[in-house]
């Protein structure tokens, strides 16, 4: 991966709010990279201090000190006119512009350019179409917003930011309240939008599993560990995952499937033989749900229980007294055992 341009720096930044002569600090010494051509995903649990990063990235509010620059320069010396042509910012709104069409709301990202009242000449309406068609909208582009799904709408959001021609564009939980397939869809046109139209995109979000597929870098944000940056592989390797809930001790990661899930509670230990990976990993699943840590082939000795599963129809388990009996479901060996 060759080393790209660096569009955001932040260098020892205190993040928080001031309120009066009231000071909230939120995050202090944060230090980090945003790059371009890359799909930046900022995972965090609630209250970690996501959107206000965003917010601090976006210019809506300044960090409390430390320096913050965008494009080699200090954030706060941007005017808003500048802000608006270098930073595309796409909040998760369910009810946003349902009277405009979707070409009309897409062309209003061409604002910093046309001016308020300003006309789209050729070039505008161009890129307008581009950004329709790369977040394959195209076909909606006369459709009011509020006959759109959830996934139509933020794509015109996304679409909107594209057309601004921002090199930076920072989106606030974009998947929320999306279903599988659209959210699937949603990152995946993020991540080809970072490569192909080379912009830097940050994005924070909840869908763990999704990010940890398509980001080309985490951002993990914790009330003690700060934020920790880098490659996706690298953080989930160097088991960096378990930071992000650091206080809840009964939450892993599962470094194998790739997501968070309770930690087992065992009371009970039993021998399992698998076919097959698959066979492994939902038999165990399902053992762990009833309190039984499974061991491997190599534990295997009379004092404890063993389960030989060839498929999902046939489980052959064997009592610690010898005896064994065939199953020919999950939910028959589970009554049972
Ligand atoms: N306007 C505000 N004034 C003071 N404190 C605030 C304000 N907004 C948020 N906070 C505090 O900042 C901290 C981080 O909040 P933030 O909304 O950034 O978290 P988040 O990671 O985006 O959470 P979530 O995943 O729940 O959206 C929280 O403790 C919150 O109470």
């Amino acid at each position: 991966m060759r080393q790209s341009e660096i569009v955001v720096e932040g260098k020892n930044l205190t993040l928080g709010y001031r309120v009066g002569k009231k000071r909230t600090e939120v995050h202090t010494g944060l230090n980090f990279q945003l790059f371009r051509g890359e799909l930046t995903c900022l995972l965090g649990a609630n209250g970690a201090g996501k959107s206000t990063l965003l917010r601090t990235l976006a210019a809506a509010q300044p960090p409390l000190s430390g320096n913050l620059y965008l494009l080699g320069r200090d954030l706060s010396t941007y005017s808003e006119r500048e802000l608006s042509r270098t930073i595309g910012v796409v909040l998760t709104d369910r009810t946003q512009a349902g009277g405009l069409t979707v070409y009309e709301l897409v062309a209003l990202g061409r604002q910093p350019y046309t001016g308020f009242f300003g006309r789209l000449n050729k070039e505008d309406k161009q890129l307008v179409e581009h950004a329709l068609q790369a977040v394959e909208i195209a076909h909606k582009a006369r459709c009011y917003m509020a006959e759109l799904s959830d996934g139509e709408r933020q794509k015109v959001m996304i679409a909107k930011a594209l057309v601004q021609e921002c090199p930076l564009i920072l989106l606030d939980e974009p998947t929320a309240f999306l279903d599988v397939v659209s959210r699937i869809e949603i990152m995946n046109l993020l991540h080809r939008l970072a490569v192909e139209e080379n912009r830097a995109i940050l994005l924070s979000t909840h869908d763990i599993e999704q990010a940890l597929v398509l980001a080309d870098r985490l951002w993990l944000l914790s009330s003690q560990g700060g934020l920790e940056c880098g490659v996706t592989e690298d953080l989930i390797l160097g088991n960096r995952m378990d930071t992000l809930f650091r206080e809840r001790p009964h939450i892993k990661f599962d470094l194998m499937h790739g997501g968070f899930s309770p930690e087992v509670s065992g009371e009970k230990f039993i021998v399992l033989k698998a076919e097959n990976e698959i066979l492994r990993h939902w038999t165990q699943n399902a053992l762990n749900r009833h309190h039984y840590f499974c061991l491997d082939a190599s534990a295997l000795n009379q004092k404890l229980p063993l389960l030989e599963v060839r498929s999902s129809n046939l489980l052959f388990y064997t009592e610690v007294n010898g005896q064994t009996v065939c199953y020919t479901s999950f939910q028959h060996l589970l009554e049972n055992i």
